[in-house]
């Protein structure tokens, strides 16, 4: 049984969405809860369509042609309620910046390891730089990951080793302030002591964040759920 928490404020429906890229459907028929601040674990054999799902939380499957999603998704965010599935264009980098997402491999900018949390913060929320460096240098200590670069921001950031280049990369989502965090297989290009880390580090997260998190990994499911989902052909059951 890896429901170990199932109480907490629904902020997350997800219902009837189904999904297809040209002819070919992914996801049908789809229903999930998310509940504010627990870690909900997505799991299910590869290509059953859970990146596929995760990037219709934030609407990124946007970016590809021939894609077409029906159904609804609805997030209680700070703003109040967003549905989602009706955003128009023009909402859609806001909606991101809430509900943030990274990547199964490392995907920084290039640069040095400052510029990809200064950019983001100038460019996206218009801080100055003192204000900008001040808000980094709070998720980097929030990321476990000041004190061992702080004597390198400007070295570049691809000279950090993987582990630590994942750390940078959620700091650059948390930097933004999101509430929903959806992250897809954070840990799978990393060895077991990086893993830790990253697992440790999301289980710092939960109540401050609600997150989404694809693994293959049963044993990681069972090690940080909250909820655990199978997505297969049949749609998502809780087990
Ligand atoms: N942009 C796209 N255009 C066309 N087909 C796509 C696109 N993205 C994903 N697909 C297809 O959708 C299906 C589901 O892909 P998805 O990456 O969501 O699965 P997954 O469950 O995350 O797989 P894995 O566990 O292997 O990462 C696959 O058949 C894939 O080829």
């Amino acid at each position: 049984m890896l429901d170990k928490v199932c109480d907490g404020e629904i902020i997350g429906q997800i219902q009837d969405v189904s999904i297809r890229f040209a002819d070919k459907t992914i996801l049908k028929n789809v229903n999930m809860q998310l509940r504010k601040g627990q870690l909900h674990m997505l799991t299910g054999p590869s290509g059953c369509g859970k990146t596929t799902l995760l990037r219709a939380l934030n609407r990124l499957n946007d970016c590809f042609e021939k894609h077409v999603m029906t159904g609804n998704i609805c997030l209680q965010l700070s703003e109040g309620e967003v549905d989602v599935s009706q955003l128009v264009h023009h909402h859609l980098p806001l909606l991101r910046r809430k509900v943030g997402m990274v990547f199964q491999t490392p995907n920084l900018l290039p640069g040095s390891i400052i510029d990809n949390l200064l950019l983001p913060l100038k460019v996206v929320a218009g801080l100055n730089s003192v204000q900008a460096l001040a808000r980094s240098e709070e998720v980097l200590v929030q990321v476990r990951l000041w004190d061992e670069i702080k004597d390198r921001l400007n070295s570049d950031a691809s000279s950090l080793s993987g582990g630590q280049q994942q750390r940078l990369c959620l700091a650059r989502t948390l930097v933004l302030d999101p509430e929903i965090l959806l992250l897809d297989e954070p840990t799978a290009s990393l060895d077991p002591e990086n893993t830790e880390v990253i697992e440790q580090l999301l289980v710092s997260l939960k109540q401050r964040y609600t997150m989404v998190m694809v693994s293959h990994s049963p044993l990681q499911t069972k090690r940080l759920a909250d909820q655990a989902f199978i997505l297969d052909r049949q749609g998502v059951s809780s087990c």
